[in-house]
């Protein structure tokens, strides 16, 4: 069998095509959909995500800024701003890039944001409604999963979904939402003994472990599909996977590609949440 390659950034693209028609109708009654992104320090990496996220707005007719502020700001600093934000009508949505400098307590920060600007679906009040099945801010990487899954058919009601990794932002979450689509999940992790047992048995298998080409035809299930959410920098600077592409898309049914695969879907996530902000604060469809 050779997969079907599920081209995230093809999928990202279409959606904020559609996004942009739902923008322009907004922007007839008075709405800006706006974004602030605040991020500390420049580290490259995080400039370009951040740079992406801008061009991304842009594409779709989004307004966004973002505040740059030293790697030395105090927990203070970005609280206070965080404030102003929260207060200020013209901003729908708010995202602190993560990770956040050592003295600085992330938890802090992800409380402060209104819940009705958490864009990232990060604050507690997000991920109890999500646990809940409630109406929300989803988060994006996990949103961007299951639309893929949505979008390309593949069943997920009754079938086994195997989550690798149990980040607050991304395996957690995602595994809870699969759950809400009436999936089987199991959750493993770096404590997980014999995980090809349960690698070799997932329907959807969810790779977020930051490790780079680990999971290879052996460890998967035939005619699976396997969600590929690791970001690798090698040497060349080039990104790669967790998964072997190579040997993995040769067994599974569907698979995502690095890059141009869980990416472009994370930051599309972004501006949907950002339009859905926009229109629950201005009251829009109330
Ligand atoms: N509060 C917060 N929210 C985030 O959503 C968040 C964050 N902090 N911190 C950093 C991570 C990382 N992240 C990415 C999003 C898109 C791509 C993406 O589009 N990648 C392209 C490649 C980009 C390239 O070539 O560098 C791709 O996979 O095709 C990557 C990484 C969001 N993050």
């Amino acid at each position: 069998m050779t997969a079907q390659v599920i081209k995230g950034k093809e999928l990202a693209h279409k959606l904020r095509e559609e996004m942009a028609e739902e923008v322009t109708q907004l922007k007839e009654k008075g709405i800006i959909p706006h974004l602030t992104v605040i991020i500390l320090g420049d580290d490259p990496a995080s400039k370009s995500y951040v740079n992406g996220k801008k061009k991304a707005s842009a594409e779709t007719g989004i307004s966004s800024d973002i505040i740059e502020m030293p790697l030395s700001a105090s927990e203070q600093e970005l609280l206070d701003k965080i404030d102003i934000l929260n207060n200020d009508d013209h901003v729908h949505g708010i995202l602190v890039q993560l990770p956040l400098p050592e003295h600085i307590n992330e938890q802090h920060i992800i409380e402060a944001i209104s819940p009705d600007k958490d864009v990232d679906g990060f604050h507690p009040s997000s991920i109890g409604k999500m646990l809940t099945g409630n109406d929300t801010f989803l988060p994006c990487t996990p949103l961007g999963i299951l639309t893929m899954l949505q979008s390309y058919g593949i069943q997920i009601e009754g079938k086994h979904a195997v989550i690798i990794g149990r980040s607050n932002i991304v395996g957690k979450p995602v595994g809870q939402l699969l759950l809400n689509e009436h999936a089987t999940v199991t959750y493993c992790h770096s404590r997980t003994k014999d995980m090809t047992a349960f690698t070799k048995s997932a329907d959807i298998l969810i790779v977020a472990m930051g490790k780079p080409n680990v999971i290879r035809s052996e460890h998967i299930k035939e005619g699976s599909a396997i969600i590929d959410v690791g970001i690798n920098r090698k040497d060349d600077g080039k990104l790669t996977g967790d998964v072997d592409f190579q040997s993995v898309s040769e067994k599974a049914s569907y698979i995502t590609p690095v890059p141009k695969g869980v990416g472009p879907m994370t930051i599309t996530m972004l501006l949907q949440n950002t339009i859905k902000a926009a229109k629950g604060l201005s009251g829009v469809g109330r």
